[in-house]
C-alpha cells in the first residue's frame, strides 16, 4: 500500500512516518505542497493521501482541500484529512468534497489511525478481487447485446475476456459492420472499470484542428474563439475507456501525439503554457483498414500501429460465422414492432448469402423486411421482391448460381455446357488421383456417368448432356 504524506511542516511529517512505519507492507512518500502532491499523484498510483488542509504558513491557505477535490475527481486514491482540531469547518468541507475519514493532529497515535489504514487495506483488497471475479464471471456469458455461439464467437470472447482485464490499449480489427464498436464496448464493460466513463470518438470524422483540441483540450487563447479552457476526452474519460474509432484516419500529426500519451502517460492541452497533465484512462482504437499496409504506405506511424497491436482483438467477418445468423435474425426481429419469422428456405438463403456488409447489413435486411415485406412468414421469394441492394446480396447467394452467371457472361465458346461439364470431370479426376470412383464421388454421379463421358459414349447427339444420373 502506498500511503502519501501531505504536510506543509517538516515535524508533522516526521510525527506520522514514524507512527505508520511499523505497519508491514506500506510504503511511504511525502509532500510539501499541493504542486509537489499533485507531482506524486501522478509519478505513480497512491493508495491513500493523509493530507492536512493548510499547506503553508499563511494561515488562510486551504490547498489541503483543492488537493482532496482533484484526488477525487482524477485518481482513485483514498484521501484522508490530518488536521488541527479548531478546523472542523473545514474538516466538514473536506467530507463533503469526498474524504473518507479524518484524524486530529493533536490525537494521533497508532492505535488511531493504524486501524483506518488497516480497514482500508482490506477493503482495497476486496475491492480488486471482485473487479477481478465480477470481469471473469459476467464472461461466463455473452456481454450485453452481442449475440453468437458459433466457434468463431467462443473464440473471440475467450481473447475479450483476457484483454478486458488489462490496461494496455488494445486494437479492435474487422471488416466493416462485423461488430467492432460492440467488442470495444465490451472490452470496457468487462473490464475492471465498467462504472467509469466511456467516451468514443471517430478519428474519420472531425478535421485535424477540431479533432486536437477535441481530444487534448485546449488553453483560454489557444486559437480564436477558445474564451476559456477547455478539457479534452482524455481528461473527461478519467480512469474509463477512451475508443478512438477509425484510427487509421487520425492524421499523422496527431498519430505522434497519441503515441507519447500512450508511452508517457502525460498530454498538455492545445496552447500557450499549458500544464503537464496524466491521462488515467485506456484507450481502445478499432479500424477496417489494414494497418499494416497503412503503414508500409507510410501512412501510419509504424510505432503506434506496435503499440496498438500488441493486444489485437480480430472480430471475425459475418461470413465466418454463418451458424450465427438464425440467432441474429432472431435478436433483430425481436427489436421490431413486427414479429416476423422465416421459411427453412428463406433461412436457408440467408444463411448462405454473402453478407459484404456483414452483421450490420443483416440488421438493415431486418429492418427493411419489417417495412416491405407483405407476410409475416418471410419466403426466399419475398426476400428476392426486396427492393434495392439487399435483394441483390441476398439473390446471389448461391456460390454455384454466382458461378453459373459469370460463366454465362463468358465470350461465346461454342457448347457452353459441354465444355463445364468435361472442365468439372477433368477437376475431379484430378482431385482423385484418376480415381473414377473417387470422381464420381465428388460430382455425386454414378461412376458409369464418368466412364460414359470420358469414353465419349455419352454423346452429345444422345441430348443426355447431364451429369446428374
Ligand atoms: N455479435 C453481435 N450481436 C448482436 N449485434 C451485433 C453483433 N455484432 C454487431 N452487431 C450489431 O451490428 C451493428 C454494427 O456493429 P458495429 O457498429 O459494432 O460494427 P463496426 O465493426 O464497428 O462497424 P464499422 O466498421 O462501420 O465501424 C450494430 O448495430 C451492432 O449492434
Amino acid at each position: 500500500m502506498r500511503i502519501l504524506i501531505v504536510d506543509d511542516q517538516r515535524s508533522a511529517r516526521r510525527v506520522l512516518t514514524s507512527v505508520l512505519s511499523p505497519m508491514v507492507g506500506v510504503e511511504l512518500c511525502e509532500a510539501a505542497s499541493l504542486a509537489e502532491a499533485r507531482k506524486v499523484l501522478t509519478e505513480a498510483p497512491v493508495d491513500v493521501a493523509l493530507v492536512d488542509i493548510r499547506l503553508d504558513s499563511d494561515s488562510r491557505n486551504r490547498d489541503g482541500l483543492t488537493l482532496i477535490g482533484d484526488i477525487r475527481r482524477d485518481t482513485e486514491t483514498v484521501p484522508i484529512v490530518v488536521t488541527v482540531s479548531n478546523e472542523m469547518a473545514e474538516i466538514r468541507a473536506a467530507m463533503r468534497l469526498g474524504a473518507y475519514d479524518y484524524v486530529l493532529k493533536d490525537e494521533l497515535c497508532e492505535e488511531l489511525i493504524l486501524p483506518i489504514l488497516e480497514g482500508l487495506r482490506d477493503r482495497r483488497k476486496l475491492e480488486r478481487e471482485v473487479q477481478v471475479l465480477r470481469a471473469r464471471g459476467a464472461l461466463e456469458g455473452l456481454p450485453a447485446g452481442m449475440v453468437g455461439a458459433s466457434a468463431a464467437m467462443t473464440r473471440l470472447l475467450s481473447v475479450v475476456r483476457r484483454v478486458a482485464l488489462s490496461d494496455r490499449p488494445a486494437l479492435v480489427t474487422g471488416r466493416t459492420g462485423a461488430g467492432k464498436e460492440l467488442v470495444a464496448r465490451a472490452l470496457h464493460t468487462l473490464g475492471p472499470r465498467p462504472a467509469e466513463p466511456w467516451l468514443d470518438v471517430n478519428c474519420g470524422a472531425i478535421p485535424e484542428s477540431l479533432m486536437e483540441s477535441q481530444l487534448f483540450g485546449h488553453e483560454r487563447g489557444a486559437f480564436t474563439g477558445a474564451d476559456r479552457r477547455q478539457d479534452g476526452l482524455l481528461t473527461a474519460v478519467g480512469t474509463g475507456t477512451l475508443f478512438l474509432d477509425e484510427i487509421a484516419e487520425l492524421p499523422l500529426s496527431l498519430q505522434a501525439k497519441l503515441l507519447r500519451v500512450l508511452e508517457t502517460g502525460v498530454f498538455r492541452r492545445v496552447g500557450p503554457a499549458a500544464e503537464e497533465l496524466r491521462f488515467q484512462g485506456r484507450v481502445v482504437a478499432a479500424t477496417h483498414a489494414d494497418l499494416e499496409e497503412r503503414v508500409q504506405q507510410r501512412a501510419f506511424r509504424e510505432d503506434l500501429y506496435y503499440r496498438l497491436a500488441v493486444l489485437e482483438v480480430q472480430v471475425p467477418s459475418l461470413e465466418e460465422r454463418r451458424e450465427d445468423i438464425p440467432a441474429l435474425l432472431a435478436h433483430f426481429v425481436g427489436r421490431q414492432s413486427r414479429q416476423l419469422r422465416f421459411t427453412p428456405e428463406a433461412m436457408d438463403v440467408l444463411v448462405r448469402a454473402s453478407w459484404p456488409g456483414n452483421v450490420r447489413q443483416l440488421r438493415t435486411l431486418v429492418d427493411r423486411l419489417t417495412v416491405f415485406a407483405e407476410d409475416d412468414l418471410v419466403t426466399p421469394e419475398a426476400l428476392s421482391q426486396l427492393p434495392g441492394r439487399e435483394r441483390r446480396d441476398v439473390a446471389t447467394e448461391d456460390p454455384v448460381k454466382q458461378l453459373a452467371r459469370a460463366i454465362l457472361r463468358l465470350p461465346e465458346q461454342g457448347d457452353r455446357l459441354a465444355h463445364v461439364e468435361q472442365a468439372l470431370i477433368t477437376e475431379a479426376m484430378l482431385l482423385a488421383e484418376g480415381n473414377k470412383s473417387g470422381a464420381a464421388r465428388l460430382l455425386g454421379v454414378h461412376r458409369k456417368a464418368i466412364e460414359r463421358r470420358l469414353t465419349g459414349r455419352a454423346e452429345s447427339t444422345s441430348g443426355d448432356t447431364s451429369v446428374d444420373d
